[in-house]
């Protein structure tokens, strides 16, 4: 667990960040989102101590970061940033192994390891592997970034807009990894981001910036339903607020017994695609498939409406 105890910083008369506490659970993901200069990334660089705050405490699984010799700390936190701050002179592959060859890792077990990463985040280790960072595209570029940071299987990761120059397919992709990574490591992941979308897709909690403040944290469905300041709500979007909460629910959270006409919705859809099919389709019950193939019920759009107000 991370623990952040009254942090502050200020850049000469400028507050960049003042008196924020926040827990990360361990193998958890924390978004956090705030307007532009709300302090998010100064907030994020004080936990690896690329800068080192004027008051308050970061403590590791209960140890105060200022006990950990600076490079011990560094390395035990993958690093994204948005301009992915490879080494311009070394290959991809060289840049990926980075972390592990300073750990002493054996040349093959790096090369190994290097490969795996590549194949993950979906960049072709023969073709990609000797290129130099600026004969990459920027989505390339970042994804480097990322299987850098991820190479010596941090369990901790600080993530600044990690996806910002990726086109919306490869991001929602990206996403999706990441994820999938995040679950199969049991990581915890700090990730910054303009993006409430992108916030309530990853975040387990969403910690909210307002002018260096903490305006709220919480989990999505708390930050949508019970925005604690206008600016969070703002953030979310008034319009934008009902679909958000029932892009959090799945399918399952207003099921109902019976059979319906139509193609059924996966298992693993939320009750914003069963009301995306809805407007399309006209219908106001959906089948529902189980997840092994077989019919599970019905979802109806009183049920969705209901649910999306958070309604029990
Ligand atoms: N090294 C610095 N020197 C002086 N002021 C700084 C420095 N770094 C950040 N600031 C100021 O501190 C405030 C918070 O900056 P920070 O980069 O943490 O915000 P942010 O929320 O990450 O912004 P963005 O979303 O635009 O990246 C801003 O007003 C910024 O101008």
């Amino acid at each position: 667990m991370i623990e952040i105890d009254g942090l502050s910083k200020n850049f000469g008369a400028e507050r960049a960040v003042a008196d924020v506490s926040l827990r990360l659970e361990t193998g958890t993901i924390t978004a956090v989102v705030g307007t532009s200069g709300s302090g998010k990334s100064t907030l994020m660089r004080m936990i690896n101590r690329l800068i080192e705050p004027d008051a308050g405490t970061v403590r590791i699984d209960g140890v105060d970061t200022r006990e950990i010799p600076l490079t011990e700390l560094r390395r035990s936190i993958g690093y994204v940033i948005q301009d992915h701050g490879l080494f311009p002179h070394w290959s991809v592959a060289r840049n990926i192994g980075a972390v592990p060859a300073l750990l002493g890792w054996p040349r093959e077990e790096i090369a190994a390891r290097v490969e795996e990463l590549m194949r993950l985040l979906r960049l072709d280790p023969e073709r990609l592997g000797p290129r130099y960072p600026h004969e990459l595209s920027g989505g390339q570029a970042q994804r480097v970034g990322v299987a850098r940071a991820l190479a010596a299987r941090p369990r901790m990761m600080l993530m600044d807009e990690p996806f910002g120059a990726l086109d919306p397919v490869i991001r929602q992709e990206a996403r999706a990894e990441l994820v999938a990574i995040q679950r199969a490591l049991g990581a915890t992941i700090l990730i910054v981001t303009h993006d409430m979308a992108e916030a309530m897709a990853l975040g387990d909690q969403i910690a909210v910036m307002d002018g260096g403040r903490l305006a709220q944290a919480g989990t999505p469905a708390e930050i949508v339903l019970r925005p604690a300041t206008p600016l969070v709500r703002a953030l979310i979007g008034e319009s934008e607020r009902g679909f958000r909460h029932l892009a959090l629910l799945p399918v399952a959270a207003a099921l109902t017994p019976g059979a319906a006409e139509g193609e059924a919705l996966p298992a693993g859809a939320t009750l914003a695609d069963a009301l995306s099919r809805m407007i399309w389709t006209g219908a106001r019950r959906l089948p529902v498939a189980a997840a092994d193939g077989h019919g599970a019920g019905v979802v109806a759009l009183e049920d969705i409406l209901a649910a999306g107000r958070g309604a029990p």
